[in-house]
Protein backbone atom coordinates (compact mmCIF):
# COMPACT_ATOMS: atom_id res chain seq x y z
CA UNK A 1 0.00 0.00 0.00
CA UNK A 2 0.86 3.24 -0.74
CA UNK A 3 1.26 6.11 2.14
CA UNK A 4 -0.98 8.44 0.65
CA UNK A 5 -3.61 5.76 0.34
CA UNK A 6 -2.96 4.50 4.42
CA UNK A 7 -3.48 8.73 5.35
CA UNK A 8 -6.70 8.34 2.94
CA UNK A 9 -8.25 5.94 5.38
CA UNK A 10 -7.00 7.28 7.98
CA UNK A 11 -9.24 10.53 7.40
CA UNK A 12 -12.27 8.92 8.19
CA UNK A 13 -11.09 7.95 11.91
CA UNK A 14 -9.20 11.50 12.48
CA UNK A 15 -12.59 13.43 12.04
CA UNK A 16 -11.80 15.97 14.84
CA UNK A 17 -10.78 19.71 13.31
CA UNK A 18 -7.99 19.75 15.22
CA UNK A 19 -6.62 16.89 13.01
CA UNK A 20 -6.79 19.11 10.04
CA UNK A 21 -8.29 16.54 8.05
CA UNK A 22 -4.85 14.96 7.69
CA UNK A 23 -4.24 17.76 5.60
CA UNK A 24 -1.38 19.43 7.48
CA UNK A 25 2.45 18.14 8.47
CA UNK A 26 0.66 18.90 12.49
CA UNK A 27 -2.70 18.58 14.40
CA UNK A 28 -3.70 22.09 16.30
CA UNK A 29 -5.16 21.33 19.85
CA UNK A 30 -6.28 23.96 22.28
CA UNK A 31 -2.85 26.07 21.41
CA UNK A 32 -0.60 23.39 21.37
CA UNK A 33 1.10 21.97 17.59
CA UNK A 34 1.07 18.08 17.33
CA UNK A 35 2.85 15.90 15.83
CA UNK A 36 4.91 12.69 15.58
CA UNK A 37 7.22 11.36 12.87
CA UNK A 38 9.02 7.88 12.86
CA UNK A 39 12.46 6.84 11.51
CA UNK A 40 13.36 3.32 10.64
CA UNK A 41 16.92 1.65 9.88
CA UNK A 42 17.56 1.52 6.02
CA UNK A 43 14.36 3.84 5.15
CA UNK A 44 15.36 7.09 7.11
CA UNK A 45 19.01 6.10 8.40
CA UNK A 46 21.55 3.39 7.67
CA UNK A 47 22.74 1.00 9.60
CA UNK A 48 26.56 2.67 9.19
CA UNK A 49 25.07 5.90 10.96
CA UNK A 50 26.39 6.42 14.42
CA UNK A 51 23.80 6.11 16.80
CA UNK A 52 24.04 9.71 18.24
CA UNK A 53 23.20 11.26 15.03
CA UNK A 54 20.59 8.66 14.69
CA UNK A 55 19.12 9.84 17.68
CA UNK A 56 19.39 13.66 17.08
CA UNK A 57 18.18 12.65 13.69
CA UNK A 58 14.46 11.45 15.38
CA UNK A 59 14.78 14.53 17.20
CA UNK A 60 15.13 17.32 14.25
CA UNK A 61 12.83 15.66 11.51
CA UNK A 62 9.48 16.23 14.44
CA UNK A 63 10.95 19.72 15.35
CA UNK A 64 11.17 20.67 11.67
CA UNK A 65 7.31 20.12 11.35
CA UNK A 66 6.89 22.43 14.28
CA UNK A 67 8.95 25.15 12.76
CA UNK A 68 7.10 24.65 9.38
CA UNK A 69 4.13 25.84 11.60
CA UNK A 70 6.11 28.69 13.73
CA UNK A 71 5.12 26.72 17.04
CA UNK A 72 7.81 27.03 19.84
CA UNK A 73 8.88 23.44 21.83
CA UNK A 74 7.38 23.04 24.62
CA UNK A 75 7.85 19.13 25.03
CA UNK A 76 8.08 15.27 23.73
CA UNK A 77 7.26 11.82 24.02
CA UNK A 78 9.73 9.15 22.91
CA UNK A 79 8.78 5.72 21.65
CA UNK A 80 12.15 3.74 22.33
CA UNK A 81 12.92 0.33 21.07
CA UNK A 82 15.79 -1.47 22.73
CA UNK A 83 18.02 -3.52 19.99
CA UNK A 84 20.00 -5.36 22.59
CA UNK A 85 23.32 -3.38 22.17
CA UNK A 86 23.34 -1.10 25.22
CA UNK A 87 26.15 0.71 23.85
CA UNK A 88 24.54 1.72 20.61
CA UNK A 89 21.08 2.24 22.72
CA UNK A 90 23.18 4.41 25.16
CA UNK A 91 24.63 6.71 22.58
CA UNK A 92 21.23 7.26 20.50
CA UNK A 93 20.03 8.63 23.84
CA UNK A 94 22.96 10.84 24.03
CA UNK A 95 21.74 11.72 20.61
CA UNK A 96 18.48 12.13 21.71
CA UNK A 97 19.55 14.44 24.74
CA UNK A 98 21.98 16.32 22.64
CA UNK A 99 19.26 17.28 20.27
CA UNK A 100 16.84 17.90 23.15
CA UNK A 101 18.77 20.50 24.66
CA UNK A 102 20.01 22.65 22.09
CA UNK A 103 16.33 23.12 20.69
CA UNK A 104 15.02 23.45 24.61
CA UNK A 105 12.72 20.25 24.42
CA UNK A 106 12.16 19.08 26.84
CA UNK A 107 11.45 14.99 27.49
CA UNK A 108 8.00 14.43 29.57
CA UNK A 109 7.15 10.56 28.64
CA UNK A 110 7.50 8.08 25.74
CA UNK A 111 7.35 4.38 26.06
CA UNK A 112 10.75 1.43 25.71
CA UNK A 113 10.08 -1.71 24.21
CA UNK A 114 12.66 -4.27 23.46
CA UNK A 115 13.40 -5.56 19.64
CA UNK A 116 13.69 -9.22 18.63
CA UNK A 117 17.34 -10.21 18.01
CA UNK A 118 18.23 -8.40 14.64
CA UNK A 119 15.01 -6.67 14.13
CA UNK A 120 15.59 -3.68 12.37
CA UNK A 121 15.63 -0.60 14.34
CA UNK A 122 12.68 1.48 14.62
CA UNK A 123 12.02 4.67 16.21
CA UNK A 124 9.22 7.35 17.10
CA UNK A 125 8.86 10.93 18.35
CA UNK A 126 6.03 13.19 19.47
CA UNK A 127 6.67 16.54 19.91
CA UNK A 128 4.23 19.03 21.22
CA UNK A 129 4.50 23.09 20.63
CA UNK A 130 2.99 26.39 21.82
CA UNK A 131 1.38 28.12 18.84
CA UNK A 132 2.15 31.12 17.69
CA UNK A 133 -0.08 34.35 17.28
CA UNK A 134 -0.36 32.42 13.88
CA UNK A 135 -0.23 29.13 12.58
CA UNK A 136 0.41 29.19 8.94
CA UNK A 137 -1.30 25.94 7.45
CA UNK A 138 -0.50 24.01 3.74
CA UNK A 139 -3.88 25.25 3.19
CA UNK A 140 -3.34 29.09 3.38
CA UNK A 141 -1.58 29.72 0.28
CA UNK A 142 -3.16 32.65 -1.74
CA UNK A 143 -2.99 33.29 -5.80
CA UNK A 144 -0.08 35.55 -5.80
CA UNK A 145 1.73 34.50 -3.25
CA UNK A 146 5.39 34.33 -3.52
CA UNK A 147 7.19 30.96 -2.60
CA UNK A 148 10.31 31.50 -0.33
CA UNK A 149 12.20 28.40 0.25
CA UNK A 150 14.40 28.51 3.31
CA UNK A 151 17.17 26.60 3.90
CA UNK A 152 19.26 25.16 1.18
CA UNK A 153 17.68 21.78 -0.54
CA UNK A 154 19.56 18.57 -2.03
CA UNK A 155 22.35 18.85 0.61
CA UNK A 156 21.13 15.50 2.61
CA UNK A 157 20.70 13.68 -0.31
CA UNK A 158 23.47 14.54 -1.60
CA UNK A 159 25.20 13.11 1.90
CA UNK A 160 23.43 9.96 1.23
CA UNK A 161 24.37 9.28 -2.59
CA UNK A 162 28.19 9.26 -0.61
CA UNK A 163 27.45 7.36 2.17
CA UNK A 164 25.92 4.19 -0.61
CA UNK A 165 29.12 4.84 -2.25
CA UNK A 166 31.44 4.92 1.04
CA UNK A 167 30.00 4.12 4.59
CA UNK A 168 32.97 6.21 5.35
CA UNK A 169 32.42 9.48 4.14
CA UNK A 170 32.62 12.53 5.93
CA UNK A 171 32.00 16.23 5.05
CA UNK A 172 29.28 18.68 5.12
CA UNK A 173 26.81 16.72 3.07
CA UNK A 174 27.15 14.04 5.41
CA UNK A 175 26.22 15.99 8.41
CA UNK A 176 23.35 17.35 6.89
CA UNK A 177 22.08 13.67 5.94
CA UNK A 178 23.07 12.58 9.73
CA UNK A 179 22.46 15.96 11.51
CA UNK A 180 19.30 17.82 10.14
CA UNK A 181 19.49 21.30 11.50
CA UNK A 182 15.39 22.06 12.33
CA UNK A 183 14.76 25.87 11.40
CA UNK A 184 12.64 26.70 14.74
CA UNK A 185 13.73 30.30 14.68
CA UNK A 186 13.54 31.29 11.13
CA UNK A 187 9.73 29.62 11.42
CA UNK A 188 8.47 31.64 14.02
CA UNK A 189 10.13 34.63 12.62
CA UNK A 190 8.05 34.32 9.23
CA UNK A 191 4.86 32.59 10.91
CA UNK A 192 3.22 35.61 11.08
CA UNK A 193 4.05 36.94 7.59
CA UNK A 194 2.95 33.68 5.39
CA UNK A 195 -0.32 32.78 4.28
CA UNK A 196 0.86 29.07 4.04
CA UNK A 197 3.99 27.38 5.35
CA UNK A 198 5.49 23.81 5.76
CA UNK A 199 9.10 21.80 5.93
CA UNK A 200 10.31 20.27 2.89
CA UNK A 201 10.60 16.49 4.26
CA UNK A 202 9.68 14.38 1.23
CA UNK A 203 11.23 16.84 -1.36
CA UNK A 204 10.52 20.36 -2.61
CA UNK A 205 8.56 19.33 -5.88
CA UNK A 206 5.86 16.98 -4.15
CA UNK A 207 5.64 19.37 -0.99
CA UNK A 208 5.40 22.44 -3.02
CA UNK A 209 2.60 20.38 -4.98
CA UNK A 210 0.80 19.47 -1.85
CA UNK A 211 0.66 23.23 -0.27
CA UNK A 212 -0.75 24.18 -3.68
CA UNK A 213 -3.28 21.44 -3.94
CA UNK A 214 -4.18 21.85 -0.33
CA UNK A 215 -4.78 25.66 -1.15
CA UNK A 216 -6.84 24.96 -4.07
CA UNK A 217 -3.98 26.76 -6.48
CA UNK A 218 -0.78 25.70 -8.69
CA UNK A 219 2.54 25.85 -7.78
CA UNK A 220 5.19 27.85 -10.77
CA UNK A 221 8.75 27.15 -9.43
CA UNK A 222 11.70 28.76 -11.20
CA UNK A 223 14.34 25.49 -10.79
CA UNK A 224 17.09 28.63 -11.46
CA UNK A 225 16.24 29.79 -8.33
CA UNK A 226 16.11 26.71 -5.78
CA UNK A 227 18.87 27.38 -3.31
CA UNK A 228 21.81 25.21 -3.28
CA UNK A 229 25.13 24.77 -0.29
CA UNK A 230 28.48 25.61 -1.70
CA UNK A 231 28.92 22.08 -0.99
CA UNK A 232 26.52 20.79 -2.96
CA UNK A 233 27.57 22.62 -5.94
CA UNK A 234 31.27 21.43 -6.02
CA UNK A 235 29.90 17.97 -5.82
CA UNK A 236 27.43 17.80 -8.14
CA UNK A 237 27.59 20.94 -9.89
CA UNK A 238 24.34 23.45 -10.16
CA UNK A 239 22.85 22.12 -13.95
CA UNK A 240 19.25 20.87 -14.35
CA UNK A 241 20.00 17.56 -13.37
CA UNK A 242 21.57 18.57 -10.15
CA UNK A 243 19.08 21.39 -10.02
CA UNK A 244 16.20 18.85 -10.22
CA UNK A 245 18.06 16.04 -7.94
CA UNK A 246 18.07 18.79 -5.08
CA UNK A 247 14.52 19.67 -5.98
CA UNK A 248 13.25 16.21 -5.37
CA UNK A 249 15.96 14.34 -3.34
CA UNK A 250 13.94 14.83 0.02
CA UNK A 251 14.90 15.38 3.71
CA UNK A 252 16.08 18.35 3.74
CA UNK A 253 14.10 20.03 6.57
CA UNK A 254 14.16 23.26 4.69
CA UNK A 255 11.22 25.80 5.02
CA UNK A 256 8.74 26.35 2.16
CA UNK A 257 6.55 29.74 2.98
CA UNK A 258 3.86 31.88 0.66
CA UNK A 259 4.39 34.95 1.42
CA UNK A 260 2.07 37.75 -0.15
CA UNK A 261 3.99 39.88 -2.69
CA UNK A 262 3.72 42.64 -0.77
CA UNK A 263 5.60 41.74 1.91
CA UNK A 264 10.06 41.38 1.51
CA UNK A 265 11.16 38.74 3.84
CA UNK A 266 14.51 39.53 3.35
CA UNK A 267 13.74 42.68 5.09
CA UNK A 268 13.15 41.17 8.50
CA UNK A 269 16.72 40.73 11.02
CA UNK A 270 16.57 37.06 10.30
CA UNK A 271 19.46 35.49 12.12
CA UNK A 272 23.14 35.70 10.30
CA UNK A 273 23.49 32.78 7.52
CA UNK A 274 20.16 32.32 6.51
CA UNK A 275 19.32 30.80 3.28
CA UNK A 276 16.45 32.62 1.70
CA UNK A 277 15.18 32.49 -1.74
CA UNK A 278 12.60 33.30 -3.63
CA UNK A 279 11.51 30.37 -5.79
CA UNK A 280 7.93 30.91 -7.60
CA UNK A 281 4.47 31.95 -6.91
CA UNK A 282 0.79 30.64 -6.30
CA UNK A 283 -1.33 31.26 -8.97
CA UNK A 284 -5.07 30.07 -9.49
CA UNK A 285 -4.87 28.35 -13.11
CA UNK A 286 -2.54 25.83 -14.64
CA UNK A 287 -1.35 22.30 -13.97
CA UNK A 288 -0.52 21.84 -10.26
CA UNK A 289 2.91 22.50 -10.38
CA UNK A 290 4.71 24.14 -13.40
CA UNK A 291 8.39 24.42 -13.54
CA UNK A 292 10.90 26.72 -15.81
CA UNK A 293 14.40 27.55 -15.83
CA UNK A 294 14.89 31.15 -17.84
CA UNK A 295 12.01 31.13 -19.72
CA UNK A 296 11.73 27.55 -20.94
CA UNK A 297 9.18 25.33 -19.16
CA UNK A 298 11.13 22.07 -17.77
CA UNK A 299 8.95 18.66 -18.02
CA UNK A 300 8.10 17.37 -14.07
CA UNK A 301 10.75 14.50 -13.04
CA UNK A 302 8.51 10.85 -13.21
CA UNK A 303 9.08 10.98 -9.06
CA UNK A 304 8.82 14.50 -6.99
CA UNK A 305 9.69 13.14 -4.04
CA UNK A 306 10.14 10.68 -1.57
CA UNK A 307 6.64 8.78 -0.64
CA UNK A 308 6.29 5.54 1.53
CA UNK A 309 5.10 2.49 -0.11
CA UNK A 310 5.19 -1.12 1.81
CA UNK A 311 6.18 -4.04 -0.45
CA UNK A 312 4.02 -6.98 -0.33
CA UNK A 313 6.28 -9.76 -0.45
CA UNK A 314 7.39 -12.46 2.20
CA UNK A 315 5.40 -11.78 5.09
CA UNK A 316 6.34 -12.66 8.75
CA UNK A 317 6.14 -16.35 8.96
CA UNK A 318 3.74 -15.91 12.59
CA UNK A 319 1.44 -13.23 10.95
CA UNK A 320 -0.81 -15.91 8.97
N1 LIG B 1 -0.56 6.53 11.13
C1 LIG B 1 -1.15 7.72 11.15
N2 LIG B 1 -2.20 7.94 11.98
C2 LIG B 1 -2.81 9.14 12.01
N3 LIG B 1 -2.46 10.18 11.24
C3 LIG B 1 -1.43 10.01 10.38
C4 LIG B 1 -0.74 8.77 10.29
N4 LIG B 1 0.22 8.90 9.34
C5 LIG B 1 0.15 10.16 8.89
N5 LIG B 1 -0.83 10.84 9.50
C6 LIG B 1 -1.21 12.24 9.30
O1 LIG B 1 -1.26 12.53 7.91
C7 LIG B 1 -0.82 13.86 7.64
C8 LIG B 1 0.30 13.84 6.64
O2 LIG B 1 1.38 13.11 7.19
P1 LIG B 1 2.85 13.26 6.65
O3 LIG B 1 3.68 12.24 7.35
O4 LIG B 1 2.84 13.30 5.17
O5 LIG B 1 3.17 14.73 7.16
P2 LIG B 1 4.50 15.25 7.73
O6 LIG B 1 4.63 14.74 9.13
O7 LIG B 1 4.64 16.69 7.52
O8 LIG B 1 5.54 14.56 6.79
P3 LIG B 1 6.99 14.21 7.20
O9 LIG B 1 6.85 12.89 7.94
O10 LIG B 1 7.66 14.05 5.89
O11 LIG B 1 7.45 15.34 8.06
C9 LIG B 1 -0.41 14.44 8.99
O12 LIG B 1 -1.52 15.15 9.48
C10 LIG B 1 -0.19 13.21 9.86
O13 LIG B 1 -0.44 13.48 11.22
C1 LIG C 1 18.66 4.85 4.26
C2 LIG C 1 17.85 5.95 3.66
N1 LIG C 1 17.24 5.73 2.48
C3 LIG C 1 16.48 6.71 1.93
C4 LIG C 1 16.33 7.93 2.55
C5 LIG C 1 15.50 9.02 1.93
N2 LIG C 1 14.25 9.25 2.62
C6 LIG C 1 13.71 8.35 3.44
S1 LIG C 1 12.29 8.91 4.13
C7 LIG C 1 12.39 10.38 3.31
C8 LIG C 1 11.34 11.44 3.43
C9 LIG C 1 11.06 11.88 4.83
O1 LIG C 1 10.51 10.81 5.57
P1 LIG C 1 9.09 10.87 6.30
O2 LIG C 1 8.08 11.31 5.25
O3 LIG C 1 8.85 9.48 6.80
O4 LIG C 1 9.26 11.86 7.40
C10 LIG C 1 13.53 10.40 2.52
C11 LIG C 1 13.95 11.52 1.66
C12 LIG C 1 16.99 8.07 3.78
N3 LIG C 1 16.86 9.20 4.50
N4 LIG C 1 17.75 7.10 4.32
MG1 LIG D 1 6.36 17.98 7.53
Amino acid sequence: MREAQAIQRLRRIATSPAALGLKDDTAVLDGLVLTHDSIAEGVHFLSTDTAASVGWKLVAVNLSDLAGKGATPAGALLSLALSGDDAWDMSFLDGVEAACESYGLPLLGGDTIALPPGAPRVFGLTAIGRAGERVPLRSGGKAGDVLWAIGTLGDSAAGLELLRLDPASTGPLVDVYRRPVPLIALGQALAPLANAMMDVSDGLLLDAMRMAEASGLSAEIDIDAIPLSRAFIAERSGDLTARLFAATGGDDYALLAAIPADIDPLRLSLPSGTTIARIGCLVAEGPRLALSSGESPVPLPEHLGHEHRSNSSAPMADRS
